[in-house]
Parts: C-alpha cells; structure tokens; sequence
C-alpha cells in the first residue's frame, strides 16, 4: 500500500492534477465566510469540511454529497463498495481514457487494490485540519507574525488576481507562511508518537539506544522537535528561526520529523500541504480575524486522540479585508 501511495496515488504528477478542487473548495470556503462575515463561526469545523471535500474528490471524483459519507467510511463500507461498482461500470462503458481526469480509486482500480483506502485518506482529513488549526490559533495569539504573514499575501496576491481568482499559481512566493507553518509544525506535530514500528531484522544500536529483535520502538517527534539541544528558546514560536536555515521537514535532519523520516515518512506529504498552504493563504488574504466577545487569546490547549488536536474547536470572527466595521 505505501508503495502505491508513493509511486501512484500521491506522487507529485497525481497531487499536481487535484489542483482545480483545491482551488474550488477553498473558494467555496472563503464565500460561506464571508457570508458570515462580522460574526463567530466555527473554523475547526469550515476547516475539516474544505479538507474531507477536497479529499474525496480527489479519491472518489465525487463532489460534496460524499463528503459526509466519507467521514463514516470506516463503519460504513458499503459506501466505498459503491463508488468502486460506479467506477467499474463507467470502465466497463469505456468512458475512462484520461489519465489526467482519473481519481484516486481509477487508479487503484488500475491497481487491483482497494484495501486502506478510507483508512488512509481519513488519516490525511484529520492531520491536515489539525495542522491548519493549529496555524490559525498561533497567528491569532501572535498578531505580529499575523500581520507579517498577512503582509506578504496581500502583497503577492495583491490586485485583481487576488480578489478573483486566488490559485496556487504563486503559492511557492509565500516563502514566510512556510516558516509559520513549519514553526507550528514543529510545537504541534499532528502525530506527536510515530507509527510503532517492529525491529524485524536483527540487533542494531543507534545513539545510546540498543534495540533487539522483535523489539516495538516508538519515536517520540514532539519530544525532538522541542529539543533544547538542537532548537533555542525551544519552547518559543519564533518562525523566524527557520531563515536561511536549511532544516525543513523534507530533508534528512532528524531534529524536526513531523511528517516522520527515511523510507517510512508520510507520502501524503505534498497532497496535505498543497491545501494547508492554499487554504491558510486564502483565510489570511481575504480575512481579518478578532476573537468572540470576552476572550482575550486562544487557548492552546492540546488533546491527544487519534492526533494531537486542540482541545477546543476554534471559534473566530472573519472580517472580510477591506469592509468598515459598523
Ligand atoms: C499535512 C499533514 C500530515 C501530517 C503532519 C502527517 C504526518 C504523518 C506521520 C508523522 C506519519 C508517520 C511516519 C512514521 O511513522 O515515520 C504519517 C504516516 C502516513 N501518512 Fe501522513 N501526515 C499528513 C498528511 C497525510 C495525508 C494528506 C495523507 C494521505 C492522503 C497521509 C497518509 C499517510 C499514510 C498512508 C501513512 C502511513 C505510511 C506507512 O505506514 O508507511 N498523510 N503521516
């Protein structure tokens, strides 16, 4: 299965051909905010509905009616069993000849593999809402990171191409979003414990560490990203850190391995990062933001479930740029 994500599901061609839903979706988001614009709404959920839309489009090249049922998948596979007879009979009617337009279950389809597709796609919702909550809540409490951040959007999107079409056209531009991201990244890592992984093969030694055959080893990334050893002030979010500096969470510097490291990392890395950057770019462009009535910061609280998530739903006021508040 990680092979076919790699090679097949989640490379970088496949990733780049989703970009029309994302640009879509998001879009779909900024008009339900500003809609509610001047009044609190509920970001964590706006947030986890544009990824899951995006996601199933991209597995199931169905739009919002199955975003619902994609959420209980798990539970409720005959839901799956029907998006793969759907495909089939659209094979079998000989209406599939584009590799471009295929989605993700053509190409398992192509693959004779269908095992793990809800699970994997439910873990890629999941991690990539928690990552962009997490980014929101930072900004908030910190409004000159914010600001900066804003700054360089408005400046790089700034004119018409921002107002009416805000692709991703200029996305790799927004070099100080990246190191907000990756600042946040590194203090609230999605999933904090790795994968448990089994030493199969033979004794080895790393470090101070032996680990025997048979052996389950858990890597804690939450406890190396904040290493004092490796990172100043460690406990700070400062993502200016990251300027001129060549650790990012694809290279080989085991110090900051929120996505994991070696031939076990995430492969959905682009696919998740593609739409946390759009659509964070999109909430700050198109938005300000102020806090509910009576509260003064966010709070930060995390709580580990399936990831390390705010204990707290996020609950904002977008204020759409430019509009003058009553
Ligand atoms: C953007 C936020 C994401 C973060 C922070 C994240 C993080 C991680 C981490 C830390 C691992 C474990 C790596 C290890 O044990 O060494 C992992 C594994 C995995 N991720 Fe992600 N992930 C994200 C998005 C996604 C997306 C969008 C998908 C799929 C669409 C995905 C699919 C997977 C799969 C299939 C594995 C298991 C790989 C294996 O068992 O070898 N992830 N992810």
């Amino acid at each position: 299965m990680r092979k076919i994500c790699t090679l097949e599901l989640l490379s970088a061609k496949r990733v780049q051909s989703f970009r029309h839903i994302r640009e879509e979706e998001v879009s779909n988001l900024v008009d339900s905010l500003t809609a509610a614009s001047g009044e609190p709404v509920d970001l964590t959920r706006m947030l986890s509905t544009v990824t899951s839309s995006i996601t199933s489009r991209a597995a199931f090249g169905k739009a919002q009616e199955l975003t619902d049922a994609f959420m209980v998948v798990i539970e409720n596979i005959s839901v799956l069993d029907q998006v793969i007879e759907d495909h089939k009979s659209r094979r079998r009617a000989g209406r599939n000849g584009d590799g471009e337009k295929e989605d993700l279950v053509d190409v398992l389809l192509n693959l004779q593999e269908k095992q793990n597709l809800g699970e994997m796609f439910l873990a890629g919702i999941e991690t990539s809402t928690t990552v962009m909550e997490w980014v929101m809540s930072a900004m908030i409490n910190d409004s000159r990171v914010l600001q900066k951040a804003q700054q360089e959007v408005r400046q790089v999107y700034g004119g018409d191409d921002g107002k009416n079409h805000f692709g991703e056209a200029k996305l790799d531009q927004l070099k100080y979003l990246d190191m907000v991201i990756a600042e946040s990244l590194r203090l609230h890592p999605p999933l904090p414990l790795l994968i448990p992984r089994e030493n199969r093969d033979k004794n080895v030694s790393f470090g101070s560490y032996e680990v025997s055959v048979n052996t389950n080893v858990i890597v804690n990334a939450w406890a190396i990203n904040r290493d004092p050893r490796y990172w100043t002030e460690a406990e700070r979010f400062f993502p200016e850190r990251f300027v001129d500096c060549p650790i990012d969470y694809t290279s080989t510097d085991l110090q900051f391995i929120p996505f994991g490291a070696g031939r076990r990392m995430c492969p959905g890395v682009s696919f998740g990062m593609k739409i946390v950057k759009l659509t964070l770019a999109s909430l700050i462009f198109h938005f300000d933001w102020k806090l509910p009535a009576g509260q003064k910061n966010i709070n930060m609280t995390g709580c580990f479930r399936a990831t390390l998530r705010r204990q707290y739903a996020l609950h904002l006021i977008p204020i759409t740029y430019g509009r003058v508040l009553p």
